[in-house]
């Protein structure tokens, strides 16, 4: 007996010395192997076992701690999170090289596990990587939301209820004359529009479907965000174990989402919508391209879903921070209010007014560089070896675009800080045209084969709504805040990250003019 358990035991302890040598062969073979296919992008140092740079990177200001490092490393470099290699791209020059001229080669987006879990990957723009089914979806959303050429009257159209219904609700608050907070108010309208584009139906704003969608919104940035849920990327086991609460929130997201999505198809189903984006999206599903491209009920919920979320959160964070800007900058809004009512009186302005308006397009350029509120873009992935700014990259590395690096390189943009509209004027006061390099070099909406897609409807929209709010109403910092000067800062390094970079809640007063 004694002899069969000294055995057993001598069995056993060679079995777990092999299984030792084994693990090590393999953790020091990737670690060769990642030497040797990473080996002329500079690393950033020092990195510790394992972690690699997990432990410096507060993921919550990640984009900045990266725009940090560039002092250190240069606009090119990478980073190791436990087993991943990232390449981050930190400035216009590499971004643009990258994006737009070696455009398919950055196009893919990274295997993920909060994207793969659910099959989000398969289905939805933004998540899935580089295949001809993404095309096809691009294409047809962007058909569909009528985004480009005759498609301004349509969003007028679409924006004139809405901006009507927050005009009247921020009437009642000029009427009561106490602060209030702002956010709730933009959101209802901004998703309302997108409600209509996609869905062709919008709901009172006292309705509460606007509860659900805030909450799934909250939700979702917490989960899928590029703020704190992106440690799971780093640890999925843990998740996958249920260790974690983080995977019962995840849970809970998909099935909100999936609550909302059959109320809003049967709403669909009743209304025979094909006029809206997601309604033609459906009645694709029979066709040879549906079945070519494997479009089902689940593409439209992703792609709905994609749409609501990006269309909404990004808009309403760009309004809000104006208001903020307005609050500190009390001249920015002066001089807005005597553009617009210069070229039209009180009517809503249009889209064919812009071009009478230099300084409020100037207002909203700087806002996007300013803010830069999706400052890490959506991960790319490299499709095939390639090279940025002559550093060969490998296929199959995941790519961070560092829009807020950009957008704040002082190289390019003196007082990266300063909010600043006339870097966009010319000494007459005009515009610069778009092809101007200062012009150019803001990119708040990535470049390349995955810009974007609702880039055109982003600017058009926060060009209809800021018009509305400063025709109509001058906005004052609360008394509390005027008399105790603790305005809520409007420097972006102190907002916080979720889905999009916003600013802590404040709250502000508005008067009728
Ligand atoms: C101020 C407003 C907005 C900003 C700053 C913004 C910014 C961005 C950025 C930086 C990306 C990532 C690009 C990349 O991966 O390189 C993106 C992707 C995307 N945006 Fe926007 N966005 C805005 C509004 C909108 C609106 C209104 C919609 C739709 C109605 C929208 C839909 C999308 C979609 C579907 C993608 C994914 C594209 C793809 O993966 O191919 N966005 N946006």
């Amino acid at each position: 007996m004694k002899q069969h358990r000294a055995m057993y035991l001598d069995i056993s302890s060679s079995l777990s010395g092999v299984v030792v040598l084994l693990l090590f062969c393999y953790v020091a073979k990737r670690a060769f192997t990642s030497t040797q296919r990473y080996s002329s992008i500079p690393k950033v140092t020092p990195r510790l076992p394992i972690i690699g740079n997990a432990q410096s990177l507060d993921l919550g200001r990640c984009h900045m701690v990266l725009a940090e490092w560039v002092k250190h490393f240069g606009p090119v470099f990478r980073i190791k999170i436990f087993m991943d290699e990232i390449l981050v791209l930190n400035s216009y020059e590499s971004i643009h090289d990258a994006l737009v001229k070696k455009d398919m080669a950055f196009a893919g987006r990274p295997p993920r596990f909060r994207t793969s879990k659910s099959d989000r990957d398969k289905h939805s723009i933004v998540w899935q990587t580089y295949t001809p089914k993404l095309q096809f979806l691009r294409r047809e959303i962007i058909q569909s939301l009528k985004i480009y050429g005759g498609g301004r009257e349509s969003l007028e159209q679409a924006c004139a209820p809405e901006l009507n219904k927050m005009l009247e609700r921020l009437q009642q608050e000029a009427t009561a004359g106490t602060a209030f907070d702002p956010v709730d108010i933009i959101y209802d309208a901004v998703c309302n529009v997108i409600l209509r584009l996609t869905l062709n139906s919008s709901f009172e704003h006292s309705d509460k479907v606007f509860q659900l969608i805030r909450s799934m919104n909250h939700l979702f940035n917490d989960t899928f965000g590029t703020g704190k849920g992106q440690n799971i990327e780093s640890i999925p086991f843990l998740c996958e174990l249920g260790f974690t609460s983080f995977s019962k929130r995840l849970d809970y997201a998909m099935k909100m989402r999936d609550r909302f999505w059959d109320q809003q198809k049967i709403q669909l189903e009743q209304n025979g919508s094909k006029e809206s984006a997601i309604g033609k999206l459906l009645s694709l599903i029979s066709t040879d391209n549906g079945e070519k491209y494997d479009i089902t009920e689940q593409t439209a919920k992703e792609v709905f879903t994609n749409l609501l979320l990006a269309g909404t959160d990004t808009t309403t964070t760009a309004l809000t921070c104006l208001l903020l800007v307005f609050l500190h900058y009390p001249e920015v809004q002066e001089k807005m209010r005597s553009e617009q009512c210069h070229s039209s009186g009180k009517q809503c302005s249009t889209g064919s007014e812009k071009g009478h308006m230099p300084y409020t397009e100037a207002v909203l350029i700087e806002l996007l560089r300013f803010i830069s509120h999706v400052p890490l873009a959506v991960p790319h992935y490299t499709t095939c070896d390639t090279s940025v700014m002559d550093i060969p990259v490998p296929k199959d590395m995941t790519v961070y675009v560092n829009l807020w690096a950009a957008n704040h390189d002082s190289k390019h943009w003196p007082d990266p800080w300063t909010f600043n509209p006339s870097r966009f004027l010319d000494k007459e006061g005009n515009l610069l045209p778009p092809g101007h390099p200062i012009r150019r070099r803001v990119i708040a909406f990535g470049a390349g084969r995955r810009v974007c897609l609702g880039e055109a409807l982003a600017k058009h929209r926060l060009f209809l709504f800021a018009s509305a709010l400063v025709k109509n109403f001058r906005f004052k910092p609360s008394d509390e805040d005027a008399s105790a000067k603790c305005l809520p800062p409007v420097d972006p390094r102190t907002y916080e990250m979720g889905i999009v970079l916003h600013p802590q809640r404040f709250k502000l007063k508005v008067e009728s003019v």
